[in-house]
């Protein structure tokens, strides 16, 4: 049996986690939460095996907040990672929505004042909500089915409507208004499932390493070294952002995802050759990503 604390209920974390581990023939037990800083605290302090985190999303990019508490606020390597592809909905109450015949569906949705989701989440349909409903406030939650549940609770008649899942709106008892309101269709989200054991799946999947670099101060040319060591191995990277470390103002890191296990014989190497020009460098976990 594994333990895995996410998001949730009726999240696109959930819905993530079941795509990957439904099938697995793993015995799992999903531990829901409200907020990720709960998410995390629960792997750490023994509740549960393993944490799921949404890191990066194909619109939005990285979810900043996740990354700085995987790298700052816990020591939890990651041992798996996968995409899932994300299709919002618009979730409320039918009943709302004014039935004139001959109006199109989006004129219909005149009446909607406010709208609750999580940020990430109402970033995704930026330009559906401003174009179809642009009279409606925006409400942020701590996730998307925390809104569906604030809709729920505020009761019809009120032009409260949210964005989420289709199960959330099933969990809440609410109507789909309107579906795929994603402002790109190759709309994806890449989870994480951070935690102290290996967890080995049997489907296909990819070996990726990713680690933190901190530069050495006053070396002209260090970040061109440490691609370097990588390129002249030809290692490919797949993605290279920076982060502020927190400690001192212009003080970044480099958090780079390496498309090579831990255990080839090239990777140790290059990153043995980035620490003797000086980094720090930190292995934040060696793992399968699932497709
Ligand atoms: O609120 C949810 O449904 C979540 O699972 C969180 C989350 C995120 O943090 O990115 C997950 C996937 C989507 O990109 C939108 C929201």
């Amino acid at each position: 049996m594994i333990r895995v604390a996410l998001l949730g209920p009726g999240t696109f974390s959930e819905e993530a986690v079941r795509h990957l581990l439904d099938d697995s023939g793993q015995q799992v037990e999903l531990h829901h939460y409200k907020l990720i800083s709960e998410v995390f605290l629960a792997t750490v302090n023994g509740v549960t095996d393993y944490s799921v985190i949404p890191v990066e999303n194909t619109i939005e990019g990285s979810v900043s907040l996740h990354l700085d508490w995987l790298v700052h606020e816990v020591n939890l390597p990651i041992q798996a990672e996968w995409a899932y592809r994300i299709t919002m909905n618009l979730i409320g109450f039918s009943s709302e929505l004014t039935m004139l015949p001959g109006e199109s569906a989006e004129a219909k949705l005149g009446g909607i004042q406010k709208i609750a989701s999580h940020p990430t989440a109402l970033a995704q349909c930026r330009q559906f909500l401003r174009s179809v409903i642009p009279q409606a406030e925006l409400v942020e939650t701590g996730t998307t089915a925390e809104g569906a549940k604030l809709v729920k609770g505020n009761g019809p008649g009120r032009g409260f409507a949210a964005v989420g899942t289709k199960s959330a709106a099933k969990l809440h008892g609410l109507d789909i208004l309107y579906e795929e309101i994603q402002d790109h269709n190759n709309n994806f989200t890449r989870f994480v499932l951070a935690g102290g054991e290996p967890l080995a799946l049997d489907r296909p999947s990819e070996r990726k390493t990713s680690i933190l670099v901190t530069l050495p101060e006053d070396f002209p040319g260090a970040l061109h070294q440490v691609l370097s060591a990588f390129a002249w191995r030809r290692i490919n990277l797949s993605k290279i952002e920076s982060r502020p470390t927190k400690k001192k103002l212009g003080s970044y890191y480099f958090y780079i995802d390496i498309e090579a296990p831990m255990d080839s014989v090239l990777l140790p190497a290059a990153l043995a050759e980035i620490e003797a020009i000086g980094c720090q460098v930190r292995v934040m976990g060696s793992y399968p990503n699932y497709t």
